[in-house]
């Protein structure tokens, strides 16, 4: 060793070094008998407490929703087509987590799409907010308890394979979990076989069938030259990644990088629903090292993008789900 002086320990008395003090969760005792349970002291919820949930968002809205949709950063208006929407914001929302990031608007919204009943999360929760991956795709779970059958999940993402464009759309047919090879996952602890089993297998997780739908709809919009097919994979973030990261991650055959779906995508398998998942490439990730500011992402830019090409997402998403409800009915 020259010159450095290495600690023994990172101090931190939480696994994440978040420090923000609550476990997050909004802390409304809203009369329910489980008003004392705490995320905090046992990350992974119970199955009584998702149930729980679950009722008070098919009680109060009236719906057993079929398909969720969760909305990536600046896709919030995926929710906004929902017709006679029943709102819930999240911190009305028992047991529930708060949004933190600009671009999440923090709440579900619950009702009809294209004849079809969905429930949406305006907003999702980042391991980088100090949430725990068990917590960040906790809401999968309840919409499995709502009778979701089908998870929509959509972010914003930086594009590493050249061919990208800023504002295409990857569909994901692949993921590399690089906060699974750390050893983090969002079904640590122990686990109830009502979810699903032990060890899920992963292959497959991308739904095909709805993969070729999308593309034929990406064809009748005139937007194929826009849609990929493609690998994504999730970092801790907050910050973007250095050029080193995204040459490894180049190597390894990813396509698209962001902070966000992969826990999301390993709960909804682990509970069989069927997943179909988008990234929108809301900024170029060089690969090179060079003095371009432009290199550098940030969340102003990927918001800027996400609300213009809101429109082409949200026709993609309506037109796939059409699909799904014609084929159902
Ligand atoms: O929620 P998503 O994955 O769409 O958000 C991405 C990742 C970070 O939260 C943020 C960075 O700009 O956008
Ligand atoms: N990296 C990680 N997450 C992101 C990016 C990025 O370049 N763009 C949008 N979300």
């Amino acid at each position: 060793m020259t010159g450095y002086k290495v600690a023994n320990g990172n101090g931190h008395s939480n696994g994440n070094g978040n420090t923000k003090g609550t476990n997050g969760t909004n802390g409304h005792s809203n009369g329910h008998k489980s008003a004392d349970y705490t995320a905090q002291e046992n990350p992974t919820y119970p199955y009584e407490v998702i149930e729980e949930i679950a009722d008070f968002i098919t009680k109060g809205s009236g719906m057993r929703p079929k398909i969720g949709i969760i909305c990536g950063s600046g896709l919030g208006s995926l929710a906004d087509m929902i017709q006679d929407p029943k709102i819930f914001e999240y911190e009305k929302i028992p047991n529930f987590p708060v949004s933190t990031v600009e671009g999440h608007a923090g709440r579900l919204v619950v009702g009809t799409l294209e004849g079809a009943t969905v429930m949406a999360m305006q907003g999702r929760f980042h391991f980088y907010e100090g949430y725990p991956l068990a917590k960040c795709s906790m809401p999968v779970r309840v919409m499995k308890l709502c009778g979701v059958e089908y998870l929509f999940a959509t972010n914003a993402a930086g594009g590493i394979n050249p061919r990208f464009a800023v504002g295409d759309i990857m569909l994901m047919h692949d993921h590399v979990n690089m906060l699974g090879f750390a050893g983090n996952s969002p079904l640590q602890g122990p686990n109830d076989p009502r979810f699903g089993p032990r060890f899920p297998a992963l292959v497959n997780s991308y739904n095909k069938d709805l993969i070729n739908k999308a593309i034929e709809i990406a064809k009748a919009m005139g937007i194929e030259s826009n849609i990929h097919v493609g690998v994504y994979s999730c970092l801790g973030g907050p910050n973007y990644e250095t050029i080193a990261e995204l040459k490894a991650l180049r190597m390894m055959g990813v396509d698209a990088v962001g902070m966000s779906t992969v826990h999301e995508v390993i709960t909804a398998r682990h509970c069989d629903m069927k997943v179909f998942a988008f990234s929108l490439i809301t900024n170029k990730c060089a690969t090179e090292y060079s003095d371009k500011k432009d290199d550098e992402a940030n969340h102003d830019e990927v918001m800027a993008v996400a609300k213009n090409r809101q429109k082409a997402c949200c026709e993609l998403v309506s037109r796939l789900i059409r699909e799904i409800h014609l084929a159902s009915a």
